[in-house]
């Protein structure tokens, strides 16, 4: 049964689901095709690039975008969102809480969320496909756990792999039900109207567990605490507090202690959501790489939980500043602006991790540009995510000619100074990060570097190709 479901998808097979950004819901039945994980996957090679130059934007932030959408449809009223990320992960959050009855849909240039208030949904017609997306998944189950409502979750290949225990664990300490075959997807997530609030510590340093236990204490009578030791990305907290719900943060022994006061109401706001750091990430690599480049990324998000990858190219003695530093929507924003530098190996510690832990493919990918070692530690988390990032990596840069090494949670990697020779073939493992990291790598290695699978860009940057190519990025036919 289980082998069945795997990578199983729903409704429309994905060539036939890229018509537009938003199509409405139409609600599959709960019969289920044999997987069909992404279609074909298109390889690519990156090519040797002259200087990077430019001023562009990047699409909006992914973990506002989710977080816009979900806290939109717990709102009363009209929650109008700016700039929403029209990715793959975020469209099939969209979709998900339309199929939960708060229909998310584009008018014009703005996406609108009719919200249902705080304990307001009701069940899906059927399974709800969370494509590629570990925070949809995860938060979304924190959102249907207050509620009277039974769902079942399902995921692609990636996704249905992803451990989900660290979510389910609290909120069926609150009195969620969960059926399914272990902590993967697919799971039937069964919530109820009447959770315990409870006080939980948290055992990994994830953004999205935090969230999922505040999400359920927010439909919960009473209050529900998260302790975290060290910092993780606060967008859930900021936007709880902007929709108009009580959430306090006060110092911890074991950290920093977070609470929500349960059954609050929230009201429909105006969000305007800022570009992605995690995307921006992988331009201004490739500007510190590609000698001669220089580009500025506008209107980035600088929130302190999120720019580790920012501080550590700055201690590698890149040149990178924040321009116009500013506040928008209560998320501090920034111009970033980057030129090529020489850089040299540093240690990243593992204190700083949560801060950018979608970025150590990217900065790893760097570090072999730099001149000496580069040490980053503390990396367990990147085991788990869309694929393991830590092994992934390894074998993208031992494929390229990059002397680099495992061990436990740290990663080393050796930069000569001198370039880095490429001309490798890079497995990507349906992991859109994977893909677009080495891709920046070809842009300043010797020879091309091929990424097997392009298609899981489109999850969390879809236009990241044309982007690059319009600062002067080459790309071409794989050359594997
Ligand atoms: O909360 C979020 O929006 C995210 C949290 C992080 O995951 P973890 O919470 O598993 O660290 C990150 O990797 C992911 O891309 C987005
Ligand atoms: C880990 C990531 O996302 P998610 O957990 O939402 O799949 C990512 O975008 O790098």
């Amino acid at each position: 049964m289980k082998d069945r479901w795997r990578g199983a998808r729903f409704g429309r097979p994905r060539h036939a689901r890229k018509k537009g950004p938003f199509q409405p819901v139409t609600h599959p039945k709960p019969h289920v095709e044999p997987a069909a994980p992404h279609g074909d996957p298109h390889p690519l090679a990156a090519l040797k690039s002259g200087p990077l130059k430019g001023e562009i934007a990047v699409p909006g932030d992914k973990s506002i975008s989710h977080r816009a959408l979900m806290l939109g449809g717990l709102a009363t009223g009209r929650t109008r969102i700016r700039g929403l990320l029209e990715s793959e992960d975020v469209i099939n959050t969209a979709r998900a809480m339309t199929a939960l009855g708060a229909p998310a849909q584009k008018n014009g240039d703005v996406w609108e969320v009719l919200g249902r208030g705080t304990g307001g949904l009701r069940n899906p017609e059927g399974p709800i496909d969370f494509g590629n997306s570990g925070t949809g998944a995860r938060l979304m189950m924190g959102v249907i756990a207050p509620h009277d409502v039974t769902v079942t979750m399902v995921g692609d290949a990636s996704l249905s792999k992803r451990p989900m225990a660290r979510v389910l664990g609290p909120l069926k300490a609150m009195g969620v039900n969960v059926e399914g075959e272990g902590d993967r997807l697919p799971l039937t997530v069964r919530g109820s109207s009447r959770l315990a609030p409870i006080h939980y510590v948290l055992p990994v340093p994830s953004a999205q567990v935090k969230s999922a236990v505040l999400l359920a204490g927010l439909g919960t009578a009473g209050e529900t605490s998260v302790v975290e030791r060290e910092a993780t990305r606060d967008h859930t907290e900021r936007m709880l507090r902007y929709f108009g719900a009580e959430v306090a943060t006060a110092p911890a022994p074991e950290g920093t202690r977070i609470s929500v006061r349960g059954q609050s109401e929230l009201t429909g706001r105006d969000i305007a959501v800022p570009g992605d750091p995690s995307s921006a990430a992988f331009l201004v690599a490739a500007a510190l790489i590609v000698p001669g480049s220089e580009v500025t990324v506008r209107g980035i998000l600088v929130n302190p939980t999120r720019t580790g990858l920012y501080t550590t190219l700055q201690e590698m003695g890149g040149d990178v500043v924040f321009l116009n530093q500013r506040e928008e929507g209560g998320e501090p924003v920034a111009d970033i602006r980057v030129r090529y530098s020489e850089l040299s190996g540093v240690t990243v510690p593992a204190e700083r991790a949560p801060s950018m832990i979608d970025e150590y493919p990217m900065l790893a990918v760097v570090a072999a540009f730099a001149r000496g070692v580069t040490r980053m530690e503390g990396l367990a988390e990147l085991k788990v995510k869309e694929s393991d990032r830590l092994a992934a990596t390894v074998a993208g840069l031992l494929a390229n000619g990059v002397t680099t090494e495992a061990s436990g949670d740290t990663l080393t990697v050796e930069g000569s100074g001198r370039g880095v020779p490429g001309g490798g073939l890079v497995a990507t493992h349906l992991d859109h990060r994977m893909a677009m990291a080495f891709l920046v790598m070809g842009l300043a290695s010797d020879a091309p570097v091929t990424v097997d699978d392009t298609a899981m860009i489109a999850t969390s940057f879809p236009t990241f190709q044309s982007l690059m190519e319009g600062i002067g990025a080459r790309f071409g036919e794989a050359t594997k």
